[in-house]
């Protein structure tokens, strides 16, 4: 058993005991070349610049899925965020990654499902491989630059092990197993979390190891459990050593950053810093370790988890939803912070794509001319779009504040759109299109580094869905303009009739006014032209942004 001198292990305690301080030695500032980010370090709890051995080859290793199930909207989440986080790195500062992620393709997990649909683990490892290659493609999430599935690196595991061994760091059973000595390790373990080891005896019977908080490197095969031949005998690797001897298989003794759940901080990653730096003999062996909060559902103290059964599958929620609107969804709240699922949430990110949609839309139309024009504040449009530039820079170099930097841009779209707006009523006078042919520019910009396309409404809808609700919205315009012509309309009456006329129709009159509010708060404007015109827009952005946090 592992005594924490914090809080326990649990994910959002564990966060706690992050900022506690850490047993293991003082983290040693990397040499080489600095990025220009400051990135929230867990090493050292708090932030740091990013400094990687070299900008053009920024060694990154993700610890990839466990492949037993669905992926769901939690795995989307870590892996959107690290996403966006790899993008701006490579647009915005320049650093060309080589991401290597793991596939966990043998397991506890694995063979206990397999065994139950009474498939082979390998082909049920497969099948959910390649759903999640899939799902990770839907949501838009670059493919790492190598997969590494465990199973075709178990020569590269023995090897890895066999030289923890020779370091006097674990020890092999009567039974085959093979345990990583953490009272070898002593005050060395606890980089991450202010974790001590324990030194009592395992008190299992069934299980020969020295002391309870060792680790299993390589587990004996029980029987009718696939296996691998060893020098200890048949087994299979333990889950923390794929990723020490993988990482080191691509990037050796040194990596840039490493990335995962902030449930993986503990014991996954403590365990993966001990094995490496043992086997290499290195001091520090990985220089950056980012980790990603959870996704719960609202009202739910719990992550969104497989075992708990509380799991929405990233294929139905894509049914509702698109890939753009959960990535602005992700963006919202910082990587690091715990991240709440609701509807609400999701339509306020939806809102918030067609707003900006549609104001990309409307400020083409300008540009072309066929929106009319009055004078525009041409200056302050100027001013606040190098203003915005600077703002989103610094947010995103401020360990990638995403929320800070998407209301820098909803601002400029906002102070845009009421030019626009205002102009549109005033015919004739000079036109301003480059300051409108700039914004669009920089806010597509801005939108694709982090994978989101405003090129159409189509973006903001799951699957079919924004074509036939735009339809919908038509028809319901049209159906009301009817409505309100026929209560508005008394031909051939006057007098007293036309003002019997008129209150009679009074209800319908208020039935297409409740009509406008209700879809107002859907984010639909409909205006009123008299009574002969109605027509429909987005609202501005801005009016369903919120603020960032703190
Ligand atoms: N609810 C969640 N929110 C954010 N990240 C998550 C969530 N659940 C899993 N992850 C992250 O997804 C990555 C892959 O996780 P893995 O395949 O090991 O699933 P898991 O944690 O076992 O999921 P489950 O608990 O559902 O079985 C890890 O980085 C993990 O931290
Ligand atoms: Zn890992």
């Amino acid at each position: 058993m592992l005594r924490a001198c914090g809080p326990g292990p649990g994910s959002l305690l564990l966060r706690e005991a992050l900022a506690l301080g850490r047993r293991g030695r003082v983290w040693q500032r990397p040499q080489g070349q600095d990025t220009g980010v400051q990135v929230h370090n867990s090493l050292t709890g708090k932030k740091e610049p990013l400094i990687v051995a070299r900008t053009d080859a920024v060694s990154w290793y993700s610890c990839g899925p466990t492949v037993y199930d669905h992926a769901h909207l939690g795995h989307a989440c870590s892996y959107v965020r690290f996403d966006i986080i790899r993008r701006i790195l490579t647009k915005v500062f320049g650093c060309n990654v080589i991401m290597a992620m793991s596939i966990t393709d043998v397991d506890d997990k694995i063979i206990r499902r397999a065994n139950e649909m009474n498939v082979s683990p390998a082909s049920l490892a497969s099948l959910f491989e390649e759903e999640f290659k899939q799902d990770m493609a839907a949501l838009k999430v670059l493919p790492p630059t190598v997969y590494l599935r465990v199973t075709e690196n178990i020569p590269q595991i023995i090897a890895f092990i066999e030289g923890i061994i020779a370091h006097g760091h674990a020890y092999s059973t009567a039974s085959g197993s093979v345990y990583f000595d953490l009272q070898a390790r002593g005050d060395k373990y606890g980089r991450l979390v202010n974790v001590v080891p324990s030194a009592a005896p395992e008190p299992a019977v069934d299980s020969d190891k020295r002391h309870a908080s060792d680790f299993a490197l390589w587990k004996a095969a029980k029987p009718q459990e696939v296996f691998w031949t060893s020098p200890w005998g048949d087994g299979r690797p333990g889950w923390h050593i794929e990723c020490s001897a993988m990482a080191s298989e691509v990037f050796g003794s040194q990596l840039d950053i490493h990335t995962g759940g902030i449930d993986l901080a503990f014991p996954h990653h403590e365990n993966e810093i001990a094995q490496s730096e043992v086997f290499h003999q290195c001091q520090q062996w990985g220089n950056y370790f980012l980790h990603s909060g959870h996704l719960h559902v609202k009202g739910n103290e719990e992550k969104m988890s497989k075992s708990l059964k509380n799991y929405i599958t990233i294929k139905d929620f894509l049914q509702t939803f698109s890939p753009d609107v959960f990535r602005l969804f992700c963006m919202r709240t910082s990587y690091r912070s715990a991240i709440e699922y609701s509807d609400s949430t999701l339509l306020e990110a939806k809102h918030t794509l067609l707003g900006l949609t549609s104001f990309i839309e409307d400020a083409r139309a300008y540009v072309r001319g066929q929106l009319t024009c009055g004078p525009v504040g041409e200056d302050v449009l100027w001013e606040r779009l190098s203003i915005t530039k600077k703002a989103v820079k610094a947010a995103l170099a401020n360990d990638f504040d995403t929320p800070r930097a998407v209301n820098a841009i909803l601002d400029l779209v906002h102070q845009a759109n009421r030019q626009l707006r205002a102009v549109s009523k005033e015919a004739g006078g000079p036109r301003s299109p480059t300051v409108f042919g700039a914004i669009i520019s920089y806010v597509e910009q801005f939108f694709e580094t982090v994978g989101i396309s405003l090129a159409n409404r189509q973006c903001v809808s799951g699957d079919s869905g924004t074509a036939a609700l735009h339809c919908v919205v038509d028809e319901l315009v049209r159906f009301r303009l009817k409505v309100r012509q026929y209560a508005l309309a008394t031909p051939g009456v006057t007098g007293a009739a036309r003002r019997q006329q008129l209150q009679e129709r009074q209800p319908l009159l208020e039935a297409c006014d409740a009509l406008r509010q209700d879809l107002a708060t859907h984010g639909i404007n409909i205006k009123d032209r008299g009574s002969t015109t109605s027509t429909w827009e987005l609202l501005d952005p801005w009016t369903t942004h919120q603020k960032p946090e703190s």
